[in-house]
């Protein structure tokens, strides 16, 4: 049987991170965990690129003209939805979701979706570098291994 995996050398890699103003306290942290495990799986920092929109409902938008552009191995996206007292919650969520998820199939750039959904700001801080890890840490290791697989599969 012949498998085929992704290693995790960021060597000589370009990585776009498009994330969100909104709930900065905690994107911050996403980012802060992103960029320390990408540097410390090689990526040179010079060779990171991180362009800041105002919600997650925007980074869609934003992760899709970066895949287009041709300069980038791969892209995390970075947010914090946290719930509030109406129903905006929800449609931002599937809003960003299903937009960054068609991302990676329409142009075949692996884009991580590293948006923290969460009901309380406990449980964003929580994965943003507290008890429950770090989801751009995350994020920062499987676009590696994306990237290299999809090297490897073209
Ligand atoms: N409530 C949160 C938002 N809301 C703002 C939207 O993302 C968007 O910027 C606005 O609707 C204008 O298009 N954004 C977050 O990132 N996190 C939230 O908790
Ligand atoms: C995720 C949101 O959009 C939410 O935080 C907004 O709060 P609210 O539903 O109370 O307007």
């Amino acid at each position: 049987m012949q498998e085929i995996k992704g290693s995790f050398n960021g060597n000589n890699l370009k990585i776009g991170i498009a994330i969100a103003r909104f709930n900065s306290t905690v994107t911050s942290k996403l980012l802060d965990g992103a960029v320390d495990t990408l540097v410390r799986h090689g990526v040179n920092e010079d060779e990171i690129q991180t362009v800041w929109v105002s919600g997650a409902f925007e980074i869609p938008t934003v992760a899709k003209i970066m895949a287009e552009s041709g300069k980038y191995d791969g892209l995390i996206t970075l947010g914090a939805v946290i719930r509030g007292e109406t129903s905006h919650y929800d449609l931002v969520c599937k809003a960003v979701a299903d937009g960054v998820a068609k991302i990676g199939i329409e142009t075949g750039i692996p884009t991580l979706f590293g948006v923290v959904t969460t009901d309380t700001v406990d449980q964003a801080m929580d994965r943003a570098g507290l008890k429950s890890g770090n989801k751009g840490s995350e994020c920062a290791m499987d676009v590696i291994e994306m990237i290299n697989l999809k090297k490897s599969l073209v």
